[in-house]
């Protein structure tokens, strides 16, 4: 089972994850899309990717806005599969940046 990372791990983590702040047992990042196809494209990119990794971000879509929260429900926190989860979000985002400009 993943173990759950120090409070220093996390914010080592977080030092390289511009883009995510933790809030309390989870990673968490918002991002904005340059529309609603666009966010439930990149969505469906993260599911592919979390089905293949066995380990699951929430996702709450408000119209372009993609909010992301990832925890490890097994060890009740963070653990560094969710630091590795967080990176292929941050990858998944900048290709859809780069395509949309
Ligand atoms: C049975 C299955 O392997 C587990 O439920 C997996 C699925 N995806 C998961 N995702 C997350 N974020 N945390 C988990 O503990 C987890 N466990």
């Amino acid at each position: 089972m993943a173990e759950l990372l120090s409070d220093d791990q996390v914010a080592q983590a977080l030092t390289k994850l511009e883009s995510w702040q933790q809030n309390g047992a989870a990673l968490t990042r918002s991002a904005e899309l340059a529309s609603f196809p666009q966010a439930i494209a990149v969505v469906n990119r993260i599911a592919e990717i979390a089905e293949n990794n066995n380990h699951h971000p929430d996702m709450q879509i408000s119209w372009r806005t993609v909010v992301f929260r990832c925890s490890t429900h097994s060890a009740g926190g963070i653990t560094a599969l969710d630091v590795s989860l967080a990176e292929e979000i941050d990858g998944v985002l900048e290709v859809f940046a780069q395509t949309s400009e």
